[in-house]
């Protein structure tokens, strides 16, 4: 077993296998752990890509944070290494591979499809959040499939531990780092607002508030500017259930145990997830 004990893992204790996947800042292959023989996929991040001072915090962070995850769909991230010109990430393999490149090549997905992963990334979500640990970046390509095509929420690289508002609110803001700053304007509905963008993707095989322009999709988005297309068909209960989620006050977006009960979801989300 790929223990997460701190221990110094060298390249030279891996055998190296095909690329899984170009992300940003490097790549991702497969990997195997010479000693156990463990499958692992190994992302190789390129210092001279990141930042030199900021990706140290920013990758102590993501294995931190990921480091008390446990859940059927979060990928498990094991630790990391790295040498004089590469961080090198250990994360759980995948057998299944991209999510984006599923719905590529399926164009887009059917309502029982979509309902059974968005209840079983509700479902993460609520684990995640219950763990005051927000997401923030929640898209088809951050989403990876297991081997019983099971979805994982992957790349915690963009995520933040939230701190318990009163803690900051009723002290003076001033002497607050940033990044504590930063959580108190983000709270978990976040990630409510881009689970209701990847229901839609699912189902039309576009984000809502695509647009040639940034300053179009800007524009759209802070509008709410939310419009269902006559083709493909979908259910008037997958609209109502989107529309409950893109909402702009973040207090009114539907709350995920919520989702759960949704009728569209029971009616078409398979139990197993
Ligand atoms: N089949 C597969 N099975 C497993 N994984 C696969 N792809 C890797 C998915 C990832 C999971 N977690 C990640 N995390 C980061 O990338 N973090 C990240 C990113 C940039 C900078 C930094 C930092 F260095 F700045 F912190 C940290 S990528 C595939 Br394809």
């Amino acid at each position: 077993k790929v223990s997460t004990a701190e221990r110094r893992w060298t390249l030279d204790d891996f055998d190296i296998g095909k690329p899984l996947g170009s992300g940003k800042f490097g790549n991702v292959y497969l990997a195997r752990e010479k000693r156990s023989n463990q499958i692992v996929a190994l992302k190789v991040l390129f210092k001279s890509e990141l930042k030199q001072s900021q990706f140290e915090h920013q990758v102590r962070r993501e294995v931190e944070i990921q480091s008390h995850l446990r859940h059927p769909n979060i990928l498990r991230l094991y630790g990391y290494f790295y040498d004089e010109t590469r961080v090198y990430l250990l994360l759980e393999y995948a057998a299944k591979g991209e999510l984006y490149k599923e719905l590529q090549k399926c164009t887009y997905f059917s309502e029982r499809r979509t309902a059974t992963y968005i209840s079983s990334l509700a479902r993460a979500l609520i684990y995640l959040h219950g763990k005051h640990v927000i997401h923030r970046d929640i898209k088809p390509e951050n989403i990876l499939i297991g081997l019983q095509g099971e979805l994982k929420i992957a790349d915690f690289g963009w995520s933040v531990r939230t701190f318990n508002r009163r803690q900051t609110m009723c002290g003076t803001l001033d002497y607050l780092p940033p990044e504590m700053v930063e959580s108190a304007e983000h709270d978990a509905t976040v990630d409510i607002w881009s689970l209701g963008i990847l229901c839609y993707e699912f189902l039309y095989g576009v984000p809502p508030f695509e647009a040639k322009e940034h300053s179009d999709t800007y524009r759209r988005i802070v509008n709410v500017h939310l419009k269902f297309p006559s083709i493909p068909i979908v259910s008037p209960g997958a609209k109502n259930l989107i529309s409950q989620m893109l909402v702009k006050d973040s207090s009114q977006r539907l709350p995920l145990h919520r989702l759960l009960q949704h009728p569209w979801i029971v009616q078409n989300a398979n139990p197993s997830g």
